[in-house]
């Protein structure tokens, strides 16, 4: 899709970044002139969501925190890069907000991480139905920095396209979302953690996602997941629980993705509240 005809359709959906300044593969420069005012949101957002995913996020996300360093600031995305580069080889780049999968997907698979450019209002710091720097930054880029997912991230990439070429972009966007955006991770011996993007973003999800006797938890299971339907607006009406990460990593190596294209496409998605 051509970044006119996305700037065309996310302005038709209320989306709020500016488009018409994207370059082809739908990154901006990131323009590091955030207000007093945004930096304070920056600042709350931090406190009040560190308080919380010190007690309900995977140690591997809270590793890559502290090897990131203080969150005090807006970061500056340049300064980040090199850190992050030396550490495991990724950089991050600015985008107006949700991209197209094909080139998100493309980003990862260039160890580059799209980071939306703009910062959510005080009216929102518990939940936003869009991605923002917040979730971008807050929720994606810890983990970055730990080597096991940034190759995973990588890998993630690559074997999307893999699944875009044969048809399967619904597909794999789903089982992004439920992994890399909504994951649950029980081990052997502990208790329940989250470390999907979308949780360690959000106060009030999070909480809910892993707190809550009303939250649906199903064991994952990669079809289902692939099969699963979502919507990015709500609450998840289903939460897949990984055992490791090396489960996800081994379902994600030797799945027959030819295979599950061929038997699902065309049909209708399964209803999250009932998987
Ligand atoms: C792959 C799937 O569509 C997923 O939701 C992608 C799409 N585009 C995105 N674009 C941005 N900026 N951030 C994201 O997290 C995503 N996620
Ligand atoms: N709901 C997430 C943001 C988000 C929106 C859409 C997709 C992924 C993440 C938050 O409040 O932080
Ligand atoms: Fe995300």
């Amino acid at each position: 899709m051509s970044v006119a005809d996305y700037a065309r359709e996310c302005a038709a959906q209320g989306l709020r970044g500016d488009y018409s300044v994207c370059r082809a593969d739908f990154t901006v420069a990131q323009g590091y002139d955030y207000s007093a005012d945004e930096q304070a949101v920056w600042r709350t957002l931090c406190d009040r969501q560190t308080k919380l995913t010190r007690k309900l996020a995977h140690h591997s996300y809270l590793d890559g925190v502290a090897a990131l360093g203080l969150l005090d600031r807006i970061p500056d995305f340049d300064a980040v890069s090199e850190k992050l580069c030396k550490l495991t080889g990724w950089e991050i780049v600015a985008v107006p907000g949700l991209i197209p999968a094909a080139p998100f997907f493309d980003h990862l698979a260039n160890r580059r991480f799209p980071v939306t450019n703009w910062l959510r209002t005080r009216d929102e710091l518990d939940y936003i139905v869009e991605p923002d720097m917040f979730h971008d930054f807050f929720g994606h880029v810890p983990i970055l920095t730990q080597p096991v997912f940034a190759d995973f991230m990588q890998m993630y990439g690559q074997k999307a396209e893999d699944v875009i070429a044969l048809g399967g972009d619904e597909m794999v966007t789903r089982l992004y979302w439920y992994t890399a955006e909504y994951g649950l991770m029980q081990e052997a011996g502990q208790p329940l953690k989250a470390f999907g993007a979308g949780l360690m973003s959000s106060f009030t999800e999070l909480q809910f996602a892993v707190e809550d006797k009303d939250a649906h938890h199903v064991p994952f299971d990669l079809e289902t997941v692939m099969r699963t339907g979502y919507e990015i607006d709500k609450f998840q009406r289903a939460y897949f629980v990984l055992p490791s990460f090396d489960v996800l990593r081994d379902a994600f190596q030797t799945a027959d993705m030819a295979g599950i294209v061929g038997r699902n496409r065309g049909k209708p998605a399964l209803d999250p509240a009932a998987v």
